[in-house]
C-alpha cells in the first residue's frame, strides 16, 4: 500500500467525520467510522476507540488488517466494533463503513424490533439507494444488540445481502456502507432523513394516517 493512498484515505475519512460530527451524530464518544485502504490483503483505517469524535487529531484512526488488528505497533485501540466493519468489507464491495447512534435510529430500531425490519416505500429519498421504481421498497433489517462483539458481528453478517445498505442494531445505532466515502455518507444521510420523517409523521398523525 502506498503512503499516498493512506494519506488520501485518512483525509477523506477525517472530512466525513467532521461533517457527521457537525450534525451531532457522535454523542458520548459513540460511533465509529472506517475506510478501506487496500483490498488484498484487506487493510482499513478505523476510528480509535473511546475518543471524542467531535475533535480532529492525528490519532483519530488506526490502520488494521483483515483480522481487525493494528498493522503497526501502537498505543491506540481500534474501535471496539471494528469486527463489524471487517464483516462489511468481507461480505460486500464496500469501501467505507459508518456507524452512528442517533435518537432517530434508536427509536426506530426499538419501534420495529419485533418485526425484524423497517421498510420504506413511496419516499423520494429511497432513490439514494438506487431504487427508482415507483413501487420499490427499501428494507432495513434490525438485529439484537448482544454485548459480545463477535456475536453482534455475526448477526450483522447474516443480514448482509445485495439489497441491504445498512443494518439497525436495537437500541444502539446503525451500521451503513457504500462503495466509497461519498456513497456511504449519502446512504447514512438518506437513512436518517427517512427515520426522522417517519417519526415526525407518526407524531403528527398519532401513529395512524
Ligand atoms: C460509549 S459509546 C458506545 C460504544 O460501546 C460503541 O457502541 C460505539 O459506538 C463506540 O465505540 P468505540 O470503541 O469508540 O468505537
Ligand atoms: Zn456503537
Amino acid at each position: 500500500m502506498k503512503t499516498i493512498d493512506l494519506k488520501a484515505r485518512w483525509q477523506e475519512l477525517a472530512d466525513v467525520k467532521d461533517v457527521l460530527g457537525a450534525r451531532g451524530w457522535f454523542p458520548g464518544t459513540s460511533g465509529n467510522l472506517s475506510i478501506k485502504v487496500s483490498d488484498d490483503p484487506l487493510e482499513f483505517l478505523v476510528t480509535a476507540s473511546g475518543k471524542d469524535k467531535y475533535k480532529r487529531t492525528d490519532e483519530d484512526f488506526v490502520l488494521v488488517n483483515r483480522h481487525s488488528k493494528p498493522v503497526e505497533d501502537t498505543q491506540l485501540k481500534p474501535s471496539a466494533e471494528t469486527l463489524l466493519h471487517q464483516k462489511v468489507y468481507e461480505l460486500t464491495d464496500a469501501g467505507c463503513s459508518l456507524h452512528v447512534h442517533t435518537v432517530s435510529n434508536n427509536v426506530i430500531s426499538e419501534l420495529y424490533a419485533n418485526k425484524g425490519e423497517v421498510t420504506f416505500q413511496g419516499q423520494e429519498l429511497i432513490k439514494a439507494f438506487n431504487l427508482w421504481e415507483e413501487d420499490a421498497v427499501l428494507r432495513v433489517p434490525i438485529i439484537e444488540n448482544p454485548a459480545h462483539i463477535p456475536d453482534l458481528a455475526n448477526l450483522l453478517a447474516e443480514k448482509i445481502d445485495d439489497n441491504v445498505f445498512g443494518v439497525l442494531i436495537r437500541n444502539h445505532g446503525i451500521t451503513v456502507w457504500g462503495r466509497n466515502a461519498f456513497e456511504a455518507k449519502k446512504h447514512l444521510e438518506a437513512f436518517e432523513f427517512l427515520f426522522e420523517s417517519h417519526l415526525a409523521f407518526r407524531i403528527h398523525t398519532q401513529g395512524g394516517r
